[in-house]
């Protein structure tokens, strides 16, 4: 049966970057992405955004939501300080087993956590069954009509505290209008916008953080 794009993405990797270097993974997805076939990866130009927010933040838990290839988690685990953490949830079982090898070459298997199911469920055992307190950062790069519902579960559950930031993707294309609104019209969120482009494309996109304020 022929390969899927996810797995020629993988077999690139494997084949091409250097094994427990995560920057040489995160290089060899854009390189495959912006020469052979797109995906929907959050990119380089995103990507420094999505650095810097890590930077600053200096995450001690962190929540990815959608995982796909596992781009992103090599991208934000490579910042993350000493016995810092990061829980990626996805729902595809066949994407979630592409990003567990590329976690696991990239070498930063011992920060990131998998975890297989749709957000709406893993979300309110993430404080009983997988030991979360509360979120220093989060990261919204799955279905875009679920960012809103899935943010009002996560501040439900209490799993936002003053201060948690999330990072929110594709916010132009193809869009979160209702997310957007939410947290821009709420004033638990203090709202950042940063312009950028579409993953590989010229393309406008944008990145939208918003703050919890408790
Ligand atoms: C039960 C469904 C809701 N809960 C969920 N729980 C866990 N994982 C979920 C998930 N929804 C989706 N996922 C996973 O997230 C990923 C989905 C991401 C959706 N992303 C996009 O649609 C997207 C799309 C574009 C895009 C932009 C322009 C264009 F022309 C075509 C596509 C660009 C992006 O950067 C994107 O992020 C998949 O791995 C999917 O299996
Ligand atoms: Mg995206």
């Amino acid at each position: 049966m022929n390969q899927s794009k996810e797995e020629r993405i993988l077999n690139f990797v494997l084949q091409h970057a250097v094994r427990g270097d995560p920057q040489s993974v995160v290089d060899h997805i854009d390189k495959y992405c912006s020469q052979k076939e797109w995906a929907m990866n959050v990119g380089a130009e995103k990507g420094l955004i999505l650095d810097k927010t890590v930077e600053e933040v200096k995450p001690s838990i962190s929540l990815e939501l959608g995982t796909y290839c596992g781009y992103s988690a090599v991208r934000i685990a490579r910042l993350l300080k000493p016995n810092a953490h990061l829980i990626t949830i996805e729902f595809n079982p066949t994407y979630a087993a592409i990003a567990k090898q590329m976690i696991e070459f990239a070498g930063v298997q011992d920060k990131v956590k998998i975890l297989e199911g749709p957000a709406e469920e893993i979300i309110p055992q993430l404080k009983k069954k997988h030991e979360v307190e509360t979120l220093d950062f989060v990261f919204l790069d799955h279905w875009k009509e679920r960012y809103k519902p899935d943010t009002v579960l996560l501040e439900e559950c209490g799993l936002l505290r003053r201060g948690t930031v999330l990072l929110a993707d594709n916010i132009i294309c193809p869009g979160a209008p209702d997310f957007l609104s939410y947290v821009r019209n709420n004033n638990r969120f203090e709202c950042t916008n940063y312009l950028s482009h579409l993953e590989y494309l010229k393309v406008e996109d944008a990145m939208e953080k918003a703050v919890f304020l408790g």
